[in-house]
């Protein structure tokens, strides 16, 4: 189902977990920052709503999307979490450095929830454009953010 035919902010909180003994880690890339710190706020929110306590949630800042991988990974050696939401927004340019940031990334985050016991959400976006970026943090589809939060309390919960 494509992202235009579901709302990303819409979660049943009768089929998610309290969130309130589990521990976050957020990684958040600069680039796009206008879209990342509204896909942060989502995912706060939501962990929040869902009996996550600030104490619990660690955020953490890196350049890019790419670098997403070495800070979800600091992350998890570092912090005790028991999930961690990789937030990152790549948008098209004018070559094919876009392939590689956003395959780059997405095999990274993939190794991670292979190679380490801590799950990592891939809250990327990727898009061909800045509005369609705009639409999914927060707009008229709803925040990525949110579903990201919501996939990690399920997946920490697994234990
Ligand atoms: N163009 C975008 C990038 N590019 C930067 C890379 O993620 C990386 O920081 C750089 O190649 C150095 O390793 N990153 C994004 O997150 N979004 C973009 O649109
Ligand atoms: C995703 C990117 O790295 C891209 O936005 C960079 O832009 P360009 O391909 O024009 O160098």
């Amino acid at each position: 189902m494509a992202t235009a035919n579901k709302n990303l902010s819409v979660y049943d909180k009768t089929t998610i977990p309290n969130a309130k003994d589990f521990r976050f880690g957020i990684v958040v890339s600069e680039w796009n920052t206008e879209i990342t710190s509204g896909l942060y706020l989502g995912a706060v929110e939501a962990l929040k709503d869902c009996g996550a306590i600030e104490e619990n949630i660690v955020k953490w800042d890196v350049p890019g999307s790419f670098e997403l991988i070495y800070g979800s990974k600091k992350m998890i050696a570092t912090q005790e979490v028991d999930a961690v939401i990789a937030i990152g927004s790549v948008i098209q340019g004018e070559t094919k450095h876009f392939d590689f940031v956003c395959s780059g990334t997405a095999q990274g985050i993939k190794d991670l929830n292979v190679l380490t016991d801590t799950p990592v959400i891939f809250c990327v976006l990727t898009d061909n454009t800045l509005q369609q970026a705009m639409d999914r943090s927060g707009g008229k589809h709803g925040n990525k953010g949110t579903e990201a939060a919501i996939a990690a309390i399920k997946m920490a919960a697994l234990g």
